[in-house]
């Protein structure tokens, strides 16, 4: 392994190899290093087995039949997307409507971002995990111990949405792209309430979703010399109620089922969709989050777009939903507002379900 690097989760003090030019991890990878420096070196990339989706089969969903006119195909529908976050916690979505045309201008648009130069990237570095654009590398370089190979750019989206305005056009098709995201969230979400035995619209009314928080990350995993060693992001959750992402065809997430990995392979222009710590809360554990890793090639570059949906930043409570708690399920988790749990969640670092665990009541 080569010597240790500084990097920081924003660019704004970012040392360097030999301190001669800045690093993001696109600028690492490019720089021709034949192994890892140490920092990156993650030491539970091989603790479990890992699993095709033809050995452990990862549900897949058909979307249109959420609002099939036919009740019966709706309940099965409904009935499907409750066991899949039950047992799973992630599916594969099909037949979501965007069109792929639109999923693909959004990816150049990331790749574009991706391709500005360092100097360039630097206007959205932002300086905290609250600044509504921010772009950096890793996770949280001031909390962790093993870096992430990785390069990310993150933007809240909704209510209120902001965006980089470069590179021309990528803000427009943005707009459009998060937007059905969000129109697809809510439908499942509606599905979801309906599934723990509540009416359709109760998530939508008790979390305040007409203001739903809404972050689109974009994370770039360039091509790393020892993919076996490093890791794209280490096993974790997310932090809002359905985390919904498409990749650049290049496989590379994986969810932890039964004690094994198994690799999300998902049909062309199929969605990936993961269900995140508030709904974990607002469930009151029925529904788990999922823990996900991404891994890492030699000799391609992964990017995805995930992009995370959940209720109001601060004018809802979360707690498990009153109809799901009773004497044989107390209460799970304290309260707290999605603003309290995302700086629980963003500002450690990135590691299983930390965030959650701080909050889980212990019987
Ligand atoms: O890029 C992936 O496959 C996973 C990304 C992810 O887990 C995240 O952004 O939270
Ligand atoms: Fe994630």
């Amino acid at each position: 392994m080569a010597a240790t690097i500084n990097i920081s989760s924003d660019f704004s003090e970012q040392a360097s190899i030999n301190s001669t030019k800045p690093v993001t991890i696109k600028s690492l990878s490019e720089s021709g290093l034949t192994s890892i420096p140490s920092s990156f070196a993650s030491k539970t990339l091989q603790d479990l087995p890992v699993l095709d989706s033809s050995e452990d089969a990862i549900p897949i969903l058909d979307f249109s039949l959420l609002s099939s006119s036919n009740s019966k195909q709706r309940q099965k529908a409904i009935q499907d997307l409750g066991q899949a976050c039950e047992e799973w916690g992630c599916f594969l979505l099909i037949n979501h409507g965007i069109p792929e045309s639109l999923i693909n201008s959004v990816m150049e648009g990331v790749k574009g971002f991706f391709d500005l130069s360092d100097e360039e990237k630097r206007e959205f570095q932002g300086k905290n995990i609250f600044d509504p654009i921010r772009c950096g590398s890793s996770f949280n370089t001031a909390a962790e111990k093993v870096h992430c190979w990785r390069d990310f750019f993150k933007v809240f989206v909704h209510p209120d949405f902001h965006f980089p305005h470069k590179p021309s056009g990528f803000s427009d098709t943005a707009f459009e792209y998060v937007k059905r995201i969000r129109e697809i969230a809510s439908e499942l979400l509606k599905g979801v309430s309906e599934s723990l035995g509540l009416e359709p619209n109760y998530i939508s009314k008790a979390m305040n979703m007409e203001s739903s928080f809404q972050v689109f990350i974009a994370n770039l995993y360039p091509p790393c010399p020892e993919p076996e060693l490093a890791v794209g992001i280490p096993p974790h959750s997310d932090h809002g109620f359905l985390t919904i992402l498409s990749e650049n065809g290049i496989n590379g997430l994986q969810t932890l089922h039964n004690g094994n990995w198994v690799k999300l392979n998902p049909p062309l222009n199929a969605l990936m969709v993961n269900t995140a710590d508030l709904l974990e809360i607002l469930s009151n554990g029925k529904y788990k989050s999922n823990v996900h890793r991404a891994v890492l090639y030699s000799n391609a570059t992964r990017i995805t777009m995930a992009t995370s949906n959940g209720p109001s930043f601060e004018q809802v409570i979360i707690s498990p939903a009153a109809e799901l708690v009773n004497e044989t399920h107390p209460p799970a988790y304290t309260s707290c507002t999605y603003r309290q749990f995302y700086e629980l969640h963003q500002s450690n670092s990135v590691d299983m379900k930390s965030a959650l665990d701080r909050i889980r009541i212990l019987t």
